[in-house]
């Protein structure tokens, strides 16, 4: 059991706050990612799960066995986490056997075996052993960089945004070869990012962090589909907010009386509400009674596209389309909801 579990966790640098009451459990054998902006404390908690730094206050189990808080810190070394960092953090001078054995006990770095099976499952050929980190790409270094945190069984893996500074498809095939192999060895899992695509593909849950604390902690779909408000709705993804009034028929707003799914009508004792739809949830197909508008520009990405349309008498709505059937600046839209949305008071 390697169950990771953070209660109140606060920590600052010279008087200023950065971590303001965390608690998080991390389940054995699952991965969690934790999502939030540059410079909002992701980096200082996974230094402070690895015993890098000390909390001012809160505790840290992992497996039950209490490491930091209430007065004891046992020792990173003593804690059964591996940790990979942003670069990688591979030593120049050695080769990648020499990298992957560095942390292990003399008689198992004789064990040439060992290091093959670490390069299987990270998915790199047995020869890179003898290579120099500088002869890898990026992505392989980073393979080379899990295989070495994983040389030593570590019942937790820290992974602290492994796959910034890889591009696109390089990221991609990477993130699939560190999860595969993650889930072969059963560790539990903390990635930190902030990148929304990669915390929702990559993790069984997800923890935002915002002001020092986690505003929601969920399966990816409990936080794109639910998030706790607008804010947070427009921080996972393109959003389109309009004002709304609650009606016993649904919210009206500048689309139109829209339902919810469930066909109540939230928040129907306020005056007014946010209603917040994804581009993907609204179309472009025709309806009896629904809006219509003039599109001002279309933003193509191959597979699908972002057409900005101006709403007759209304403002501005974002809509995505199938990249194959765009329509041209100027062309008369009919525009309407095709899915879930959300509402919450008016801030
Ligand atoms: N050793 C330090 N001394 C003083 N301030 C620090 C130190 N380390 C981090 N900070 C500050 O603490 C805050 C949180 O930093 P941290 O690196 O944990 O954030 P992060 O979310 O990991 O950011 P990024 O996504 O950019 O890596 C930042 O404002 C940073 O400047």
């Amino acid at each position: 059991m390697s169950t990771v579990e953070i209660q109140g966790v606060r920590v600052g640098y010279g008087g200023v706050p950065v971590l303001q009451g965390l608690d998080l459990t991390v389940p054995t054998g699952t991965t969690t990612a934790v999502l939030g902006a540059s410079g909002g404390g992701k980096t200082t908690l996974l230094r402070i799960i690895a015993g890098f730094l000390a909390p001012e206050a809160g505790t840290i189990h992992i497996g039950g066995r209490l490491v930091c808080g209430h007065g004891r810190s046992v020792p990173p070394e003593r804690r059964g986490v591996g940790y990979v960092r942003q670069d990688g953090g591979l030593f120049p001078h050695l080769d990648v056997g020499g990298n992957i054995t560095f942390g292990m006990p003399r008689a198992a770095r004789r064990r040439r075996e060992r290091v093959g099976e670490l390069l299987e499952l990270v998915g790199l050929p047995e020869g890179t052993a003898a290579k120099r980190p500088d002869q890898l790409s990026g992505g392989q270094q980073q393979r080379v960089a899990l295989a070495r945190a994983l040389a030593l069984s570590p019942q937790v893996v820290l992974l602290d945004e492994p796959f910034s500074s890889l591009d696109t498809a390089l990221r991609a095939s990477t993130r699939d070869a560190v999860a595969t192999a993650l889930a072969e060895t059963g560790a539990t899992t903390i990635l930190v990012t902030h990148d929304q695509q990669e915390a929702l593909s990559f993790a069984d849950q997800v923890a935002i962090m915002r002001d020092g604390r986690f505003s929601q902690v969920g399966t990816p779909r409990e936080i794109y589909e639910s998030p706790v408000d607008v804010r947070e709705a427009a921080f996972l993804g393109d959003v389109v907010r309009l004002p709304g009034r609650p009606t016993h028929e649904g919210v009206s707003c500048a689309l139109g009386i829209v339902r919810s799914p469930g066909g109540s009508t939230p928040f129907a004792s306020y005056d007014a509400v946010d209603l917040v739809v994804r581009p993907e949830d609204l179309t472009l197909a025709d309806a009896p009674g629904c809006a219509h508008g003039t599109v001002l520009t279309t933003r193509y990405h191959g597979a699908h596209a972002l057409v900005r349309v101006a709403l007759t008498d209304g403002p501005e709505v974002s809509v995505r389309v199938a990249g194959r059937s765009v329509p041209h600046p100027g062309e008369i839209v009919p525009v309407r909801v095709d899915g879930p949305v959300l509402t919450y008071p008016s801030a």
